[in-house]
C-alpha cells in the first residue's frame, strides 16, 4: 500500500505538535541525497503550517570505503556532519531537527543535543510511519517502564532456547523511544516504541541463544537455526552455530575491531502497531526495520558502541538483535515472560 502526500502531511504535522513544535520555533530539516522527497516535503510543509520558521539543511553524503549495504546503523559513528562546524552550528541554531539522513551514533549527535535542540529522526519508509504513528498512550507505556528499568541494578535474561544473561546496571542511563521529541535535549525516533540501557562496562556475562525466527540487524535476516553468543566481562567471546553463526562471525571480525563484541543497548519492546513479521515483507533497503526493535515483548540487545552515553567504545560495527519469546527480570520484577508484557502493568498494551 501507499500513503499519500496529504495523509503523510497530515501525520507529520500530528507529531510535530507532539513535539512542541510551532509559531515560537525553528525547525531544521536535515537531508542527504538519500532522503525519502516525500518525507522531506511533508515535514517541511507540517511545520510550516504549525507556525515554525523552518529552514533545510542538506549535506553531500558520507560514505566510509569499508561500509557494506545501505542500512544506515551498519556502519556507526562517523556521518555527513562530522568534521562539518559550519553545518553543526546551522543545526545546533534550531529548536527541533527532523533527521531525515541519519546522525544517530554520532558524537555529533550529542554534542547537538547538549545544546538543548531536540532531534526527531524519520527515516523510515512513509508506510511504516503511517502504521507506528506515535500517539501519548504509547509515551506514557514507556515511561512506566522506563520507572522500573531506570532504578533497576540488574537485569537478567532467560529462554528456553537457552539464553542465561545477566547485566549489572546503574552506570549509564535508561533511554527511552515513545517516537517524538517533546523536551528540550530529547532525542527520539519515528517509529519506535520501547527502552533500553547499557549494561556496566566489562560486567554483563552469560549466554544468549539466538533461536530460529529471532532478528539480527542490519543482515535483516530471521535465524533460521540457533547462534549461541558467549559473553564474559561484557564482551561477546565466542560465536557457535552453523552458517549462519559464521556469517556473524565472519562479518564482525571484518571491522579488525575488538571493541565490535562489546554488549551495546540492551531493553524490550513495547509497541504492539510493530510487528516481528514486517521484516519478511519489506526489500533490505526499506529504512532500518524499526519493527524488528520495537516489536512488542522482544528482547533487543546490541554489540559495538556506547558513545551516546558516553561509554568509550566508538566502533562503526552495530548489531541489533530482537529475541523473541525471552523472560526479562530487571531485578526481581519480571517485565516480559516468554515474550509476553507483564509489568509494570502501566506499561502493557493489551
Ligand atoms: O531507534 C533506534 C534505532 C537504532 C538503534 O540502534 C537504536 N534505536
Ligand atoms: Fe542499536
Amino acid at each position: 500500500m501507499a500513503v499519500n502526500q496529504s495523509q503523510l502531511g497530515q501525520m507529520f504535522e500530528q507529531v510535530l505538535r507532539l513535539s512542541k513544535v510551532d509559531a515560537t520555533q525553528s525547525v531544521a530539516i536535515l537531508k542527504s541525497h538519500y532522503s525519502d522527497a516525500r518525507t522531506v516535503q511533508a515535514a517541511t510543509d507540517a511545520a510550516l503550517r504549525l507556525g515554525a520558521k523552518v529552514y533545510c539543511v542538506e549535506l553531500p553524503a558520507f560514505n566510509h570505503p569499508t561500509a557494506m549495504g545501505n542500512d544506515m546503523t551498519a556502519y556507526c559513528g562517523d556521518t555527513a556532519l562530522t568534521g562539518n562546524i559550519a553545518a553543526q552550528r546551522a543545526l545546533e541554531a534550531a529548536d527541533l531537527i527532523v533527521d531525515t539522513m541519519m546522525l544517530l551514533h554520532s558524537p555529533e549527535q550529542e554534542q547537538i543535543l547538549k545544546t538543548g535542540t531536540r532531534i526527531l529522526l524519520a527515516v523510515e519508509p512513509p508506510e511504516v510511519l503511517a502504521r507506528m504513528l506515535p500517539t501519548e498512550e504509547d509515551k506514557s507505556r514507556v515511561l512506566a517502564a522506563a520507572a522500573v528499568l531506570e532504578k533497576a541494578r540488574m537485569m537478567t535474561v532467560k529462554s528456553q532456547a537457552g539464553s542465561d544473561f545477566r547485566a549489572p546496571l546503574g552506570q549509564y542511563p535508561t533511554v527511552t523511544e515513545y517516537g517524538y521529541a517533546d523536551e528540550p535535549g530529547r532525542w527520539d525516533h519515528w517509529p519506535s516504541g520501547f527502552l533500553f540501557t547499557w549494561p556496566n562496562e566489562d560486567q554483563a556475562e552469560g549466554v544468549l541463544v539466538l533461536e530460529v525466527g529471532d532478528i539480527l540487524l542490519p543482515f535483516k535476516s530471521y535465524a533460521r537455526e540457533r547462534i549461541t553468543l558467549e559473553i564474559e566481562k561484557g564482551f561477546v567471546t565466542k560465536i557457535h552455530g552453523g552458517f549462519e553463526a559464521e556469517y556473524l562471525r565472519d562479518y564482525m571480525s571484518y571491522f579488525n575491531d575488538p571493541e565490535v563484541y562489546g554488549i551495546s543497548h540492551i531493553g524490550w519492546g513495547l509497541q504492539p502497531r510493530a510487528q516481528w513479521t514486517a521484516m519478511g515483507l519489506h526489500d533490505k533497503n526499506d529504512g532500518m526495520c524499526m519493527d524488528a526493535r520495537a516489536f512488542y515483548g522482544n528482547f533487543l540487545f546490541s554489540t559495538g558502541p556506547n558513545t551516546e552515553v558516553g561509554g568509550k567504545r566508538k566502533t562503526p560495527c552495530h548489531m541489533d538483535i530482537a529475541l523473541r519469546r525471552c523472560d526479562i527480570k530487571v531485578d526481581d520484577l519480571l517485565v516480559v515472560a516468554e515474550g509476553e508484557v507483564v509489568a509494570p502493568e502501566a506499561s502493557r498494551a493489551r
